[in-house]
């Protein structure tokens, strides 16, 4: 029982525990969190429920008016129900703010004196870019019933006899006028309306059927839309809408309306005393699956430098958690990575020399440096005005700006995507492991071009003291590093200082990661893993990093160790992966060799990009 005492005690232990403690501590309940959901709480994949806007109902009314006790019948019709669209948008990311139940507009009843009702507005529904909508088949367990089933449904568990039956379906799609109910139904004219009705009834229910087999919604939501991209707008959008708003792909019409009773006015009968009620909307079930359209996807363990990695290449514009735990990334993230003509990217351009080992320690001193005004006279809200940038400076990168932003659009000549992946460990999809997001993170990246392994290249070796990045590194690949500056140091000190919070140490050999990651890719699904075209050998500035004993540049000795690490690597990479892989040593968090990396990955992008124009003009070629 949780008593007073066990209450204080647990509010003094909480006072005791210094802030760090406490965030630590969270984030590590929201890990183990998401691990519990087996990595489906991410919302990748949705279905959706999506029914059309109820017509409304018609009205059964009579024209009075001064002098003129028996007018004609008056009863407006009810307005047609509102239509549900689906609109793709670059500003959403996740399927996490579209709703599983989607109801259109219903239409406004009729009224007297002819009043129709009004339609029901529209309802455009946003998706992200990149999504691919699936409509759930007739045997599809998952699928919502019709409005028919449901009523067959009802009244089989009601348990109504024949006339119960018959009366409860009239009740369902007739409206009286008052006090005349029983007296309608005795009357041919209705009886002969009603079977007309029930016809078309029937019709419309097999119409859509046929249609639900032959002819499922489809869609590749893949790139945005506007009017230029609907060729049908002017001819289908619905009257009362302004013809310049694209509302996207019709996914479920709205009902008719019901019919005023005007529209029964016979020889045999002049005064109709009923009219009908508002079809229900077209019910569909929507299976939405996100595939982000990130031209490389980055794939690695946990902790092996993935985040840091995006945060390094796209100047920390990619908001992605970085920190020295298992599991920092919960989802998937899209980083835009900028490049002008002469292979300079964006993200070499930031001030700091270092990607913060936490950014919970960044946010908190932008926080500061918020409140201080540095901020308050800039262009942009992330780049102060008046920095200097302290990037060493190259040659042919003099001309130019020292610091990413809007300063680098007159020398972009080229972006691509990267998307930041949370971490995969051995049989993370399997039910039987307490460990790892599962598999289905992969969907983010199941349409990328290209797939980069990150691994900590560092890993399955003794970790050195103190991890200072020397001038001398791994491999002559590696550009060196300027003086580390103070905040370096005070980043190893933390480092240093930082504790393991999460249970699962991953300190896996890079061959052994490789070897891993391939076979949790070919589970995932088959063939995956030969899209792997580089692997990143991470953290090169922790291998070769111990001093030696005259001097603080490593070791001859360690610097060869290193060299043969690499070459180990590198071998069997590619007998895993085959022999075009290329491996190249880098540091994401000093920003080492990232040029060469960014060089890469541009030329898989292009490549891509290349391939699918040709696909597109040989199909436009032969639709000619
Ligand atoms: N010394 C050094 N540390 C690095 C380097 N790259 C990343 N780190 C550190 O490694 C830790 C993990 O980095 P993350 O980028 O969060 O790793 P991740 O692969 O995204 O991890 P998950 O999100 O858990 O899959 C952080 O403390 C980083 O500062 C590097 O090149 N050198
Ligand atoms: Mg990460």
């Amino acid at each position: 029982m949780f008593t007073r005492r066990t209450f204080c005690s647990s509010i003094r232990k909480c006072s005791q525990r210094s802030q760090e403690e406490i965030e630590a501590y969270k984030r590590k309940r929201q890990a183990e969190w998401k691990r519990k959901q087996g990595g489906n709480s991410f919302l990748d994949h949705l279905i959706v429920t999506v029914r059309g806007g109820k017509g409304g109902d018609g009205c059964a009314a009579f024209h009075r008016e001064k002098f003129k006790p028996y007018g004609p019948p008056s009863g407006g019709g009810g307005g047609r129900g509102g239509a549900v669209y689906l609109l793709p948008t670059p500003s959403l990311s996740t399927l996490s703010t579209i709703p599983s139940r989607i109801h259109g507009h219903n239409g406004e009843n009729g009224r007297g004196t002819w009043q129709n009702g009004k339609a029901g507005e529209p309802l455009v529904i946003k998706v992200p870019v990149g999504t691919v909508v699936r409509e759930l088949g007739r045997k599809d367990p998952r699928r919502a019933k019709d409005e028919w089933e449901n009523e067959e449904e009802a009244i089989v568990a009601a348990g109504l006899t024949t006339e119960e039956r018959v009366e409860k379906m009239r009740e369902k799609r007739w409206v009286h006028y008052p006090g005349y109910g029983e007296i309608n139904v005795e009357r041919d004219d209705f009886k002969e309306a009603e079977v007309s009705m029930y016809k078309l009834e029937r019709e419309r229910r097999l119409a859509r059927r046929r249609r639900l087999d032959s002819n499922p919604i489809y869609l590749d939501l893949d790139k945005e839309e506007g009017l230029e991209n609907s060729s049908t707008e002017a001819v289908n959008a619905p009257l009362g809408i302004r013809q310049n708003d694209y509302l996207g792909h019709l996914i479920a019409q709205g009902g008719q309306g019901g019919l005023g009773n005007p529209h029964f006015v016979s020889s045999a009968n002049r005064t109709p005393r009923y009219a009908t009620r508002g079809h229900e909307g077209e019910r569909v079930t929507l299976f939405l699956e996100l595939k982000l359209l990130a031209d490389i996807g980055l794939v690695g363990m946990p902790n092996a430098g993935k985040s840091t990695l995006l945060r390094a290449l796209t100047g920390g514009r990619a908001k992605t958690d970085v920190a020295g735990y298992a599991f920092t990334t919960l989802n998937p993230v899209v980083g835009i990575v900028r490049v002008s003509e002469d292979g300079t990217f964006e993200g070499e351009l930031v001030p700091d020399d270092t990607v913060y080992d936490e950014t919970k320690i960044e946010s908190r001193s932008f926080e500061e440096r918020m409140k201080q005004g540095e901020y308050a006279n800039s262009l942009t809200r992330n780049q102060p005005r008046d920095t200097v940038s302290k990037t060493s400076v190259d040659p042919h990168t003099e001309s130019k700006p020292t610091r990413p932003g809007h300063h680098f659009d007159l020398y972009e000549a080229f972006r691509f995507t990267i998307a930041d992946n949370p971490g995969l460990i051995e049989n993370s999809a399997s039910p039987f492991a307490h460990a790892g997001l599962g598999h289905s993170f992969l969907r983010a990246i199941e349409r990328s071009p290209a797939l980069v392994c990150v691994v900590d290249f560092s890993s399955g070796q003794q970790p050195p003291e103190v991890a200072l990045p020397t001038e001398n590194t791994a491999s002559s690949d590696v550009e060196p590093l300027a003086v580390p500056t103070d905040a370096v140091v005070d980043d190893v000190i933390l480092r240093n200082q930082a504790k393991p919070i999460d249970p699962i140490t991953i300190d896996v050999d890079p061959c052994e990661a490789i070897k891993i990651l391939k076979a949790e890719l070919e589970t995932y699904q088959e063939g995956m893993s030969s899209r792997i075209r580089m692997v990143i050998a991470n953290k090169a500035d922790l291998v070769a990093s111990q001093p030696s004993s005259d001097s603080s540049s490593p070791s001859a000795e360690a610097i060869e160790e290193a060299k043969a690490r690499l070459a180990r690597l590198e071998k069997c990479a590619r007998q895993e992966l085959g022999e075009d892989l290329i491996v190249v040593p880098v540091s994401a968090k000093y920003r080492m060799n990232l040029r060469k990396v960014v060089a890469l990955m541009k030329g898989y992008a292009e490549e891509a990009r290349n391939e699918k124009m040709a696909v597109q003009e040989v199909v436009e070629e032969e639709a000619w």
